[in-house]
């Protein structure tokens, strides 16, 4: 293929050598170059790719993109543009053959319930007939390929790629979760989604590696709203009118406002024998009733997420409500069934905003204890220690302090960091180190109509210590526990 083709969606500035010369491969991993490739280099948290510049040459490559002037032989074509990160996502759409245009795209931002609802929203699709993708936080999905994910929101070059392995497999719809990082990073240009979804907003995602404040966190959110053609929102949440600044799409809200196109009306709680539920009207430019069996107020909005995006596919009222009514996310709110006396149940809430939502949707059911279990990921954001135990003991009766991935931080150091907070609240707690010891204290101390919640590591299946991944997935503790083990 020829570079200009690549090229063709960019602005640039070729300063040396020409762009009409064959290519091979586009890269922008040192250790992948190969002969005639195209290197992108890019600056990251860690390394910078320009560093890796005569490394490549010597490797075979002839062509390097660049944010800034690099030292090479003359005969390599070295393009200069603006966002080495932006060229990247447009060169491989380019190089993917645009398979995006194939697609019918969906991209859900928000700092919760992306995970549901892209399910949800499969789910739905699939009933009605949609060969529907899906990429984020537990796994990408192409047709019965599945392949565990490593970010919630892969590298452009990956999101491309996906996209034209789902249009082989005979996919017609894709939906995949857009984090901050992704829309900042550029991991999601190059292309228009057909529909651009906001769930909600909370502080989340502020420190070293991640957002430098609020107002970035917003902004790159807001950028969604800039790359799609019809905006969904969630016309509830306190920052929707940021999240609408110098939009360019349609917009459709939904929502338990008034304001909303879409709301959500009557929601009653459903408390039967082995799960908790809730169900709902729909109203506005839709007129229904769901039922589902995943608990509490968040389920509404997930659920009402999921039907605003499919309405648009023509999908009949009976097929939403069979397919909410099967939905099950690996970790999200999952009820794992051993015994009848009381309720236990493994969780993602991994930050506040999560946390405080899942136990007061918990406490609306009236449990005899409501029980909270967990731990806080090392190097990652100090606050959200202080914030969620503050929040578990204003809200359980029992927090159960434990370990999440400490990764390079002293476990120990972190639950310190977390009993600061839960001081504060009125509920008891009790810190124990050991994530399967704490979960057995929790399964031995229960008493009927008690709510057990293991918060913070989902569809995990590991735990990370210093660098390293060791199997750990909670529901083979609970085995082990109850087998004695
Ligand atoms: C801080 C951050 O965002 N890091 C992400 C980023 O890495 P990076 O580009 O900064 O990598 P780097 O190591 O500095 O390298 C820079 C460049 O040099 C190149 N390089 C590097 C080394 C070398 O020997 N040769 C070489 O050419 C690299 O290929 C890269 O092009 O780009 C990588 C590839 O896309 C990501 O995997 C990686 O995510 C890390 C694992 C991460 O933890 N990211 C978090 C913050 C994140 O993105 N989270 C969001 C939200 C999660 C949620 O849902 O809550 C997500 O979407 O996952
Ligand atoms: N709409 C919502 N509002 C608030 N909390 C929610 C909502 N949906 C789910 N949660 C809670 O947040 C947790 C994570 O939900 P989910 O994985 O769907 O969100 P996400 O946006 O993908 O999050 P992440 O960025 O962590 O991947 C759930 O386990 C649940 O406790
Ligand atoms: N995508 C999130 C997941 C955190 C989940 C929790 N188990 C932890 O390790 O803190 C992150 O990496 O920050
Ligand atoms: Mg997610």
């Amino acid at each position: 293929m020829i570079l200009a083709d690549l090229l063709e969606k960019l602005e640039y500035n070729c300063i040396q050598g020409d762009v009409d010369r064959t290519v091979t491969e586009l890269v922008y991993d040192s250790r992948k170059a190969v002969k005639d490739g195209v290197f992108v280099c890019i600056s990251g948290a860690v390394r910078d790719g320009h560093d890796f510049a005569r490394e490549v040459v010597e490797a075979g490559i002839t062509s390097l993109i660049v944010e800034k002037e690099v030292d090479v032989p003359k005969d390599v074509t070295v393009i200069l543009v603006k966002s080495t990160r932006y060229a990247l996502a447009a060169m491989s759409a380019a190089y993917f053959g645009y398979p995006a245009e194939k697609l019918k795209t969906i991209g859900i931002t928000g700092t919760k319930g992306k995970t549901t609802t892209t399910y949800m929203v499969k789910s739905i699709l699939e009933k009605s007939g949609f060969k529907t993708g899906l990429i984020g936080t537990i796994e990408t999905i192409i047709g019965d390929k599945v392949i565990p994910a490593s970010n919630t929101t892969p590298e452009s070059y990956i999101v491309q790629k996906t996209f034209k392995e789902m249009v082989e497999a005979g996919c017609e719809a894709v939906v995949m979760e857009v984090s901050s990082q992704g829309l900042m990073l550029h991991r999601v240009g190059g292309f228009v989604f057909d529909y651009g979804i906001f769930t909600n907003l909370e502080p989340d995602h502020i420190g070293p590696n991640e957002h430098k404040d609020m107002d970035d966190y917003i902004s790159c959110k807001s950028m969604l709203f800039k790359q799609c053609r019809q905006g969904i929102l969630n016309i509830d949440s306190e920052y929707y009118d940021r999240m609408i600044e110098g939009h360019t799409c349609e917009i459709e809200t939904f929502g338990f406002s008034e304001k909303a196109s879409l709301r959500a009306e009557n929601m009653k709680l459903l408390k039967r024998k082995g799960y908790l539920g809730v169900e709902y009207d729909v109203k506005g430019i839709m007129d229904s009733h769901v039922e589902i069996d995943i608990p509490g107020k968040f389920s509404v909005y997930n659920s009402l997420t999921a039907i605003a995006i499919c309405r648009h596919f023509n999908v009949s009222e009976e097929v939403i409500q069979n397919a909410l009514k099967d939905v099950r996310v690996k970790g999200r709110v999952e009820l794992i069934p051993i015994s009848e006396k009381f309720t236990l149940m493994i969780d993602y809430a991994h930050n506040a905003m999560s946390l405080e939502s899942l136990l007061t949707t918990l406490k609306a059911y009236e449990p005899k204890r409501l029980v909270c279990l967990f731990g806080c990921g090392g190097n990652r954001s100090r606050l959200r220690r202080f914030e969620m135990g503050e929040v578990s003991s204003k809200l359980a009766d029992l927090t159960v302090v434990t370990s999440d991935n400490p990764r390079n931080e002293e476990p120990q150091a972190i639950i310190d960091d977390i009993v600061t907070g839960v001081k504060k609240g009125p509920g008891e707690y009790i810190t124990i180190i050991d994530r399967k010891e704490a979960i057995k204290y929790c399964i031995d101390h229960a008493k009927e109509g008690d709510v057990i919640v293991l918060a913070g590591k989902g569809h995990e299946d590991y735990q990370e210590i210093k660098g390293k991944k060791y199997k750990m997935d909670e529901r083979d503790l609970i085995r082990d526990i109850l087998a004695g083990v």
